[in-house]
């Protein structure tokens, strides 16, 4: 062998041996190190099983739970068919549990100060960036940080100001009455008929955001949501399978896929926002959709300090219309059919709310003022939303190791915070946490949290949803409109199996009883 051929052998067994060390450094040292962290400060949870830590066991009871359904008149078994894994940790290992994420742990804990000061310490905590599978389905303002965010949320908060939505309003009519005109047709022959509710919901929510976001009708979006909700799933298949760095690049069927719906579905609403901008140009157009009010928003940002840098780039802007397509649809249908399926099982709520509906709106069109007087249906949406979270929890990365309340809490560590088991607290709730009651809601979310923060379906702090009022508004006027014309029950087909596919989901549909009144 020659010099250089030596030089060589040596340089590449270096390299080799450096690589190794790094790889048994991520996979096993430092997971192990952390643990040791963890454990001593109390928090306890499975032992770290090489490379796929408690993955194995989690889509197990996924899976399991899947292929069964729950009694909808028993919270407990309800949590645990929704939740599996977390629900058997905080049964086994108590109220902060480790939950082992391949070689990343997760810990989730359930401590109502706790939670408020990670939500609020918008720098310390960030949004977790584990799995580029998630970036697929939106990036946009729900997984910016620092200043882009700052910049982003600025430029986008006007869009979902009360006075815009107020302007709204018609869209959300619009939408309602063509759902119920179909409703209608469907009950003629003799006043009745079963019907999966779930996907007329689904379009329902499509349509609304289509024209309040676009101002175009839902036919011109259908490709987009179809497409959209393929992604999902796909997405969710993904991020309940151990992500090996640089596994989405190989060409594998799902990769493949999920590249092409990106690729469709940027192009479909890159058009139109061409055809807007083009319009915006022209000075044609009513620019009071969510996409105009933005763009309008945008290029104010851009004249103010003569600089684009403060505004956003058209592919932003494509990425945020991506996030209000997915976050302001799968949410709201979520919320609205599981409050269709609780009014089912307790008729006396579904009278009371039609009572209050018939008796403050009338025979009027609903405006935003007569929905602000909605009491009872607002305890409802409360109540539903502390049970069924369309988001069932959210995650948070500690960004540099920070002392939090006497806990060292290391860098890289990811912090769950577990809605749904919070909602479902016997301990924060009381005895009756897991029964459906909006009347614990009658003196208003405050009262009934006592300011802790134990209620979150929409998240809390600086980040909390930005289209929380929109989303409220929609679903209020759908189930007004639908209590002022039909009364609905469980058909004999029905089966309850909430879902978590991104949001909750009934998995067999909302198949119930509509009765014309
Ligand atoms: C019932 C309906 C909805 C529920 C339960 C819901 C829930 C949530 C939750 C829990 C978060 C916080 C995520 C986190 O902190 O990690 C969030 C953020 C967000 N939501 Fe919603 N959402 C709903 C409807 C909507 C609608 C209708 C839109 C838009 C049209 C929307 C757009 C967003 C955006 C853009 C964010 C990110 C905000 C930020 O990071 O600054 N959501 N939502």
């Amino acid at each position: 062998m020659d010099a250089v051929t030596n030089t060589w052998t040596i340089t590449c067994a270096l390299v080799l041996v450096l690589c190794a060390w790094k790889v048994i450094n991520i996979v096993w040292m430092r997971p192990k190190k952390l643990e040791k962290i963890l454990k001593n400060q109390g928090f306890k949870g499975n032992k770290y099983r090489l490379l796929f830590g408690d993955m194995k066991e989690l889509s197990m009871m996924f899976q399991r739970s899947k292929s069964q359904h729950c009694n909808i008149d028993n919270g407990e078994e309800v949590l645990s068919h929704v939740v599996p894994f977390p629900h058997h940790s905080l049964q086994k290992h108590g109220r902060s549990f480790i939950t082992w994420l391949g070689w990343n742990p997760r810990v989730t804990i359930m401590d109502p100060e706790l939670i408020k000061d990670i939500l609020t310490k918008l720098n310390d905590f960030q949004k977790p960036r584990g799995n580029p599978f998630v970036g697929l389905i939106a990036t946009g303002l729900v997984t910016y940080e620092g200043d882009q965010w700052v910049k982003h949320r600025k430029l986008i908060n006007p869009a979902f100001h009360v006075e815009k939505l107020k302007n709204m309003v018609p869209a959300f009519r619009l939408s309602c009455s063509e759902m119920l005109g179909k409703w209608e047709k469907l009950v003629s022959a003799n006043g009745s008929c079963e019907l999966d509710v779930w996907p007329h919901l689904q379009a329902l929510t499509s349509d609304v955001i289509s024209r309040t976001a676009f101002g175009s009708s839902y036919e011109e979006g259908i490709r987009i949501f179809e497409l959209i909700r393929e992604q999902s799933g796909h997405a969710m298949e993904a991020l309940r399978s151990l992500y090996i760095p640089g596994s989405r690049f190989l060409p594998t069927k799902r990769n493949r896929r999920m590249k092409a719906i990106d690729k469709a579905v940027n192009s479909l609403i890159g058009s139109i926002i061409d055809g807007r901008l083009k319009e915006m140009k022209a000075g044609e157009g009513n620019y009071d959709d969510l996409l105009g009010i933005m763009l309008e928003s945008n290029i104010k940002a851009v004249e103010q300090h003569q600089n684009k840098t403060h505004g956003m780039t058209i592919n932003e802007v494509i990425e945020e219309c991506k996030l209000f397509y997915f976050a302001g649809q799968e949410t709201t249908s979520s919320l609205l059919v599981w409050t269709m399926v609780l009014l089912s099982r307790h008729q006396e709520w579904q009278s009371h709310a039609r009572e209050e509906v018939l008796n403050v709106l009338g025979d009027k069109d609903i405006d935003l003022d007569g929905l602000n007087h909605l009491k009872v249906v607002n305890m409802i949406f409360y109540e539903v939303l502390r049970l069924y979270p369309p988001i069932v929890g959210i995650a948070r990365m500690v960004d540099k190791d920070i002392t939090l309340r006497g806990f060292s809490l290391p860098s890289g560590l990811q912090i769950g915070l577990p809605i749904m088991l919070i909602h479902y607290d016997e301990k924060l709730w009381g005895s009756d946490a897991k029964n459906f009651n909006p009347g614990r809601f009658s003196q208003g979310v405050s009262k009934a949290t006592q300011n802790q923060a134990v209620y979150f379906p929409f998240g809390l702090g600086p980040r909390i949803c930005i289209g929380q009022n929109f989303a409220l508004l929609e679903a209020k006027i759908t189930l007004a409109t639908i209590l002022k014309k039909f009364s609905f029950e469980f058909s004999p087909t029905y089966v309850h199996a909430p879902s978590q596919i991104l949001t909750l989901q009934p998995q067999y549909g909302a198949h119930l009883i509509l009765h014309k009144l």
